[in-house]
């Protein structure tokens, strides 16, 4: 009788030659006809690339709007409990002034159309050198005009990111330094919305847990000395040299200009101007410290004190000395806007008498190396697996606003 080996025991069977080894092409045309490629549907929506900036009027009829939602930011302009009542005035005061200004800069702020451009143009750079996250959708939520962020989160509910279904968003500031009163504002108002459309009624954790499926969300919160930006801003800045005669071009003064903050941002400890400096600080380390500079600061609103020296009365106090070949370089944003456009184009060159040698450094808008920095980050950022930088857990030595509490906990404790 055949001795019956308990089944771990038997010999293996020898393995039947493969019959349907096929030669390495013929294997390839035959995944590509059986096997469904990794698309967008069998990855679920991928990842939502998301632009937070303050946004403008793009007409002037959407300008009282716009300045009633900015003067309701308590965020931006603390006004206490009168808030709701004193900004929609102060506004509506303002109004004809402002749209003044945006008429003669063609009838609207350009910075939709050139964040819509830049988001997408980003998206489709990524879609290459980040395939494990595509596909990239591109997004603009903005605090004051239209898209506003409400709209934005409810679009992106309704293109299947959320609700149940998880994805992954990335909030990437387009304000390169942050400010409590820019970037902070944009992120306490996303969290706002997140919790009203994906919050408590959608039974989510407030802690930032995603495994309920709502969206796990990260921040690029700043961005001030990326060697990408740097190289954007010096590019611009050597290519607007050359217009001076060879022979002064490295006594042209470089003059910085970023939007100011009152006093009472910056001695609540807001990190803009630390963060500004060192974007000046990178760009003058590329550019070899070949020229002189100042950084000035500019659009202060209102009677209370603000970060100078003021780029008016600078450009207006080194004419003055003598100095008449002047280099302005708005250095806090990235795109055209009622500041460079009319304020430093209009006010400050027109004003200064001396159109010829007072000149302005193009913004970034729809550079290509700009655009490519902006998609570089993203993709460091996505495979860093981290939610947002080690400075945004850290508030204000004086703030007081349990928002920043609230929304700076959220976005720090999501898990990816
Ligand atoms: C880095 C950029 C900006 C910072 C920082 C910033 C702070 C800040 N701004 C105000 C008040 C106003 N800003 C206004 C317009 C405006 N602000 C920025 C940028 C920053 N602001 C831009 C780009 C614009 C213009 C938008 C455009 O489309 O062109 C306005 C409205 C215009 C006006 O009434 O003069 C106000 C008001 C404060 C109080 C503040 C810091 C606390
Ligand atoms: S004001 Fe800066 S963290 Fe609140
Ligand atoms: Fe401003």
């Amino acid at each position: 009788m055949a001795l019956r080996l308990p089944s771990a025991l038997r010999p293996l069977r020898p393995l039947r030659p493969l019959a349907t080894a096929k030669p390495l092409a013929q294997q390839a045309r035959w995944l590509a006809a059986h096997v469904p490629p990794v698309t967008q549907s069998s990855r679920g929506p991928g990842t939502a690339m998301v632009f937070l900036n303050m946004g403008g009027p793009s007409t002037v009829d959407e300008v009282g709007d716009f300045l009633s939602r900015l003067f309701s930011d308590a965020d931006l302009i603390p006004l206490g409990r009168l808030q709701n009542y004193v900004g929609p005035l102060i506004s509506k005061r303002r109004t004809p002034k402002i749209q003044a200004q945006y008429q003669a800069i063609g009838g609207g702020s350009p910075i939709r159309k050139w964040s819509e451009h830049q988001c997408e143009e980003m998206c489709k750079l990524l879609d290459e050198i980040s395939p494990e996250t595509a596909p990239h959708k591109p997004y603009v939520a903005f605090r004051y005009a239209n898209p506003l962020t409400e709209e934005t989160y409810r679009r992106m509910l309704a293109d299947g990111f959320g609700g149940g279904r998880g994805g992954r968003a990335v909030a990437f500031t387009q304000y390169p330094q942050y400010s409590c009163s820019t970037t902070g504002s944009s992120l306490n108002e996303l969290w706002k919305w997140r919790q009203r459309l994906e919050g408590k009624a959608a039974g989510a954790p407030l802690d930032g847990g995603a495994a309920d499926g709502t969206i796990r969300w990260s921040v690029i919160d700043r961005w001030p000395a990326h060697p990408g930006l740097v190289e954007a801003f010096a590019q611009n800045i050597e290519a607007k040299l050359l217009e001076y005669p060879e022979d002064r071009r490295d006594k042209v003064v470089l003059l910085f200009s970023a939007h100011s903050l009152p006093m009472s941002v910056v001695n609540r400890g807001d990190p803009y101007p630390a963060e500004v400096a060192a974007t000046v600080h990178a760009v003058m380390h590329r550019l070899n410290h070949a020229n002189p500079w100042r950084l000035c600061y500019q659009s202060q609103v209102g009677p209370q004190p603000w970060l100078g020296p003021q780029t008016s009365t600078t450009v207006e106090d080194y004419i003055a000395k003598g100095q008449k070949d002047l280099l302005l370089i708005p250095i806090a944003f990235t795109s055209d806007h009622i500041e460079t456009l009319f304020e430093l184009d209009e006010e400050v060159i027109g004003g200064s008498g001396h159109a010829e040698t007072v000149k302005r450094v193009d913004s970034l808008n729809g550079s290509p190396v700009f655009i490519r920095a902006l998609a570089d980050l993203a993709k460091d950022h996505l495979a860093s697996g981290v939610s947002c930088s080690v400075q945004m857990g850290l508030r204000c030595p004086g703030c007081k606003s349990e928002r920043c509490a609230e929304s700076k906990k959220f976005f720090a404790n999501q898990r990816l």
